[in-house]
């Protein structure tokens, strides 16, 4: 232990931290944990599923500790390992730290189910990830720095020679934060954005300005907890209100600083950057969900003299701190910088998960080519990639770096029955989102039966667009799936990317009636089918598409490139979705069509039904009904779309109703 607090001193005096990786029985490694703790002074924090004692956190719950900072960790992977939590936990210790992450026996744990596969492999129960381990015990191994303490063994702390003494900043910007805050200050109007990776001042930046502007500034960000280092580098001037109060209220000032701006839902930060003459949106920009990348991409993209600054230089911790390495290397932080143009002939290929085992910088090419060009993909995909059932990969292989990557999920096949349960709204199973959908907005009850591969993900590397690669990829996986029913997609719609898929041969099937958080577009959902029954089913949902367009586009705020059908008679597939309705658990909005052409069948009045369905809100609706909530309001728009269709056909009304409440049991 005496070497170990020495060690911890010069990790000080460096101003850098290391991982510890304990790994054995569980009660062993929370032993030895909890004796580290006891040895080695600090605010240490745990994160673990389960309670421990002292300062605990949920995994899930890190989010709200972005910005903060802590003195030594705990990160509990023993039955399940949230990689996108460990590294948020990385991000938050202070120089001089250490990162003590608990795992299973190294020889047993690529065969133990981890937990937290129940996020991202649809699996109905948790499933061993022998890929993500080998890959993460080859990391940690690759980095001599990182410690790995094996029960049985004793603990081995390496001789390191001495790196040279770590000077943290001293209050006043450094030279990075200085020349940000020389182009800011003059600025009279305009969006500045400022990423860059954990750690590297951005909050410190941000509460400069405030101080060092003669202006007011309004601070908001998702939690004020994680505005510590902002508050404290504002002085007297900080002034923070959350994002929904700012919203609802008339405060105004000449700046609006964001912190941690990405984990603002987009439509929300929209509204409030509207409202503000200057504003600075401040985030990160390393894979955790819906951070920077997927923020530059998206929400920044429609912003056109948007001014975008970085900084690259850590102040948390000295450069080239170990941590930081292994971190970025177990799950691949660095991504395709697309600054070399894949050369050559192209050959598409595809890529099997087992490849990362045998030749794993292939696969993790096509993941870091995903991760940089396309807004989504976060950690989580990783894992999905690397250990969940069903994925199939194609490249687009140069004779430098992937030119495209393709990526796609087997979906559907489910049973007639719980198909119809899905389209009844009585069943939603986990996965098969586009399977799943086309049942439970769509109109067929049995389209989850039907076998498909959905297109997860498509990227093409930005310096090879518009020369037929993205479909050329297409046609491969078209050729690989055959065999199923149909492809389908589902994406944020733009006209440009639907434009790509209407040539790559999809029909559009369904378009959402909510904007994305993350990408601030409508859902779309197309189809390619190959079998007869999903010819059928990709013409049958466009045409109950064109035939709702007439009133799904006063819900939607997007131009469509489709042509709407005027039908106002009520047929049989109406029926049953009304029925669905009034007597399941269909949803209102999947519904639009059939309950518009059903009012204009009766004369009855239906309050809440015709106040709906012309888009009063829903809070307006109840106070006026004298309702409880949105739950009483659904029960009352069910029960007067009963009442209509009795009014129309009691006999056939009270047939569906018999059919419709059978599909729940099976
Ligand atoms: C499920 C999902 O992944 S949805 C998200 C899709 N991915 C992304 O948005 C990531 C960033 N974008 C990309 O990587 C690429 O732009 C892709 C994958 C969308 C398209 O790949 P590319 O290789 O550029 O497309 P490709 O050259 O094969 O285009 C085929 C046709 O689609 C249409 N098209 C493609 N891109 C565009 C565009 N930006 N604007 C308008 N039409 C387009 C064109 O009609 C094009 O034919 P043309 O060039 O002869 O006119
Ligand atoms: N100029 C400075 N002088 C002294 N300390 C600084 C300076 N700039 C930043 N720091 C300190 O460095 C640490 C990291 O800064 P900050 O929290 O602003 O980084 P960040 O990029 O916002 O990090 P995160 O992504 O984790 O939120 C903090 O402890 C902060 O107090």
């Amino acid at each position: 232990m005496d070497e170990l607090n020495a060690l911890t001193a010069a990790m000080a005096q460096e101003g850098i931290r290391r991982l510890l990786v304990i790994s054995g029985s569980p009660a062993w490694s929370l032993a030895q944990a909890m004796s580290l703790r006891e040895t080695l002074p600090g605010d240490w924090l745990a994160v673990s599923p389960q309670a421990m004692p002292g300062a605990h956190c949920l995994p899930g719950a890190l989010v709200t500790l972005l910005g903060r900072e802590f003195h030594h960790a705990i990160f509990d992977a023993r039955r399940g390992f949230d990689v996108a939590a460990f590294a948020a936990l990385g991000g938050t210790l202070r120089a001089g730290s250490w990162l003590v992450l608990l795992v299973p026996p190294l020889v047993d744990w690529p065969g133990l189910p981890d937990d937290d596969s129940m996020r991202w492999s649809d699996t109905p129960e948790p499933i061993a990830t022998p890929h993500f381990v080998q890959h993460f015990c080859r990391v940690i191994y690759q980095h001599p720095q990182t410690l790995v303490w094996q029960q049985g063994q004793p603990l081995r702390i390496p001789v390191f020679s001495p790196g040279p003494a770590w000077h943290p900043a001293t209050g006043e910007p450094d030279a990075e934060q200085s020349q940000v805050l020389s182009q800011l200050m003059p600025l009279s109007e305009g969006i500045a954005v400022l990423t860059a990776g954990r750690g590297r001042g951005k909050s410190a930046l941000a509460g400069m300005l405030i101080r060092q502007c003669s202006t007011t500034a309004i601070v908001t960000a998702p939690a004020k907890a994680a505005t510590d280092v902002l508050a404290a580098f504002a002085g007297d001037k900080f002034q923070f209100i959350a994002p929904d109060a700012l919203l609802a209220s008339d405060n105004t000032a000449d700046w609006l600083i964001v912190d941690e701006a990405a984990a603002i839902p987009g439509p929300l930060l929209h509204k409030l950057t509207a409202r503000f003459k200057r504003v600075l949106l401040c985030t990160t920009v390393q894979g955790y969900e819906g951070t920077g990348r997927g923020f530059l991409l998206k929400f920044c993209a429609r912003f056109h003299d948007l001014r975008i600054f970085t900084l690259e230089q850590p102040l948390r911790w000295a450069r080239d701190c170990p941590l930081e390495q292994v971190i970025s290397a177990a799950l691949l932080f660095h991504d395709e910088t697309f600054t070399i143009r894949p050369q050559g002939r192209l050959q598409l290929t595809a890529v099997a998960q087992s490849a990362w085992q045998r030749q794993p910088s292939l696969p993790a090419a096509l993941y870091q080519l995903l991760s940089g060009a396309h807004y989504r993909t976060s950690p989580l995909d990783l894992r999905r990639m690397m250990d969940a059932p069903g994925q199939h990969f194609f490249a687009a292989q140069s004779d430098t770096v992937p030119a495209g990557a393709l990526w796609l999920v087997e979906e559907g096949g489910l049973h007639a029955a719980l198909s119809q349960a899905v389209w009844a709204g009585f069943r939603r199973p986990r996965g098969n989102l586009v399977a799943q959908s086309l049942a439970a907005h769509g109109g067929s009850r049995f389209a989850a039966t039907l076998h498909a591969r959905r297109i997860t993900r498509i990227a093409v590397h930005p310096l090879r667009q518009r020369e037929g690669i993205g479909h050329q990829l297409v046609e491969r996986a078209c050729l690989a799936a055959k065999a199923c029913d149909y492809l389908s997609v589902s994406f944020g719609y733009t006209p440009e990317l639907w434009r790509f898929w209407q040539r790559c041969g999809f029909i559009l099937v369904r378009i959402g009636t909510h904007r994305e958080a993350s990408s601030g577009c409508y859902t779309a959902m197309a189809i390619r089918p190959f079998s007869e029954r999903g010819q059928a089913m990709a013409a049958h949902e466009h045409q109950r598409l064109r035939r709702d367009l007439p009133w799904l586009l006063s819900w939607i705020e997007e131009t469509l490139s489709l042509s709407p059908c005027n039908d106002a008679m009520l047929n049989e597939d109406d029926w049953w979705e009304l029925a669905g309705f009034a007597f399941a658990h269909r949803p209102l909005l999947a519904c639009i069509g059939s309950l518009n052409r059903l009012l204009l069948q009766v004369t009855l009045a239906l309050p809440a039904l015709r106040g709906r369905l012309s888009q009063q809100s829903e809070s307006t609706l109840c106070a006026g009904l004298g309702l409880s909530g949105r739950k009483a309001l659904l029960t009352r728009l069910r029960q007067e779309t009963a009442s209509a269709l009795a009014s129309v056909d009691p006999v056939r009304a009270d047939l569906l109703r018999q059919q419709v409440t059978k599909l729940q049991f099976f």
